[in-house]
């Protein structure tokens, strides 16, 4: 099979971990005999140093016409200062609200050698099994206005839906728990937020036609509080933008780090971009010791949910639990009595535990 895909690497351990998944990606296309075609484009801080923008033109027109997108973080102290809306995270917001991709989909679940790896209690975190969907482009990261009213010496940003991004997103949700343990928990701030109250109508007028799920409400508080407590009650969780931007970092404690979370961004039609859950962590960028993992997981993400390759997508995932049976892991999963290991190691390991590992021979431009 033949697939184009742009690759948007971003800024800080974004470009670290990009290569790591694009090696992978390489690794199957060999086996598998598939050619995939990589394109790589600007975006965030990168595309602000050589295009003036977060989010140039051309790359717009590259993912536009992609098969796929894979992108690993924006953002980093140098470009902190500038206007919101010139900040590189502006150009993350703005390519998926481009592409339309309203629904995040964050799934959160240990593997089985890392179960220990968690500040939380082994027992608890045994079997829990959670999808996060993040509304995606709406709500308060998207509302307008959005500014500093200096004559009021105040600042305003809006928490804004159409009844139609709320109904699209829920019955994503709907949808998606057929296919798990067919439970929805939808979790907002109705006691307070008049978009709360109405997103909670909309479940219950939705959840009537899926008979077969059961759904409960819980307030965004309180959910907070019962993801690291009781985990195991969820299945799947249906939540505004920046509530599932939130809860979704928290319950990455539950996988041993934040670096294990892969996420996919998508629309109706199958077409995805498909990116880490965390950011651009420039704490140790340049170090060599950022995790690859959830980006690795988001290209097998991608595999799986954009081109249909099951099986491929099950080959990196059983490479990556082989990996961390035999001990290896990056310095951010604390685990005891393992072997410590940077990038470029893992990623050694992961493709040395493909099912077969020869050295990809697919097009591609900077990553040959
Ligand atoms: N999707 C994206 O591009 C996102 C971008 N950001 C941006 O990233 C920048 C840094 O934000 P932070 O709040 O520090 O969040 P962050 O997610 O970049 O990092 C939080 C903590 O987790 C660690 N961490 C994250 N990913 C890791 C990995 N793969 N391996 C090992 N450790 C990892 C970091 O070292 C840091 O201590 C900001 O400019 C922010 O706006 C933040 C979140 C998402
Ligand atoms: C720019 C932010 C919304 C990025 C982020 O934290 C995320 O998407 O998880
Ligand atoms: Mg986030």
């Amino acid at each position: 099979m033949n697939k184009q895909i742009v690759v948007l690497p971003g800024d800080g351990i974004g470009k670290e971990i990009m290569k790591s998944a694009v090696r992978v990606l390489q690794a199957i296309a060999e086996n598998f005999n598939h050619q995939f075609t990589f394109s790589e484009q600007l975006i965030g801080g990168a595309a602000i140093d050589q295009d003036q923008s977060p989010l140039p033109q051309a790359t717009i027109q590259a993912c536009k016409k992609a098969d796929a997108v894979l992108l690993g973080a924006v953002g980093g102290e140098k470009w902190d200062s500038l206007p919101g809306d010139q900040r590189p995270e502006k150009g993350l917001l703005g390519i998926r609200k481009e592409l339309g991709l309203f629904a995040n989909l964050r799934p959160i679940k240990a593997f089985s050698p890392l179960l220990h790896a968690s500040p939380l209690k082994e027992e608890l975190v045994n079997g829990s099994d959670i999808l996060i969907i993040r509304e995606l482009t709406g709500g308060l990261y998207f509302g307008e206005p959005k500014k500093r009213i200096p004559e009021e010496n105040a600042v305003v940003d809006t928490l804004y839906y159409t009844q139609e991004e709320i109904e699209r997103i829920i019955d994503k949700a709907f949808q998606t728990a057929k296919t798990r343990r067919k439970h929805v928990t939808s979790v907002d701030k109705a006691n307070v937020l008049e978009s709360s109250r109405m997103w909670r109508e909309i479940v219950e007028e939705k959840s009537k036609a899926y008979p077969d799920v059961t759904v409960n409400h819980l307030l965004v508080d309180a959910a907070a509080m019962k993801l690291i407590t009781n985990p195991k009650q969820f299945d799947v969780i249906v939540t505004e933008n920046m509530f599932g931007d939130i809860l979704s970092d928290e319950a990455s404690v539950l996988t041993g780090s934040l670096g294990m979370l892969p996420s996919a961004s998508v629309r109706t039609d199958g077409v995805g971009l498909y990116e880490p859950v965390h950011g651009s962590a420039p704490d140790i960028a340049g170090k060599g010791i950022a995790n690859p993992l959830g980006m690795i997981l988001s290209a097998s993400s991608m595999l799986r949910q954009s081109f249909g390759m099951e099986q491929e997508a099950d080959e990196i995932e059983n490479a990556i639990q082989t990996t961390l049976e035999q001990g290896y892991h990056t310095p951010d999963l604390m685990i005891k009595n393992g072997t410590v290991v940077g990038t470029e190691e893992m990623t050694d390991l992961v493709i040395g535990n493909l099912a077969t590992n020869e050295a990809s021979k697919c097009i591609c431009n900077s990553y040959a």
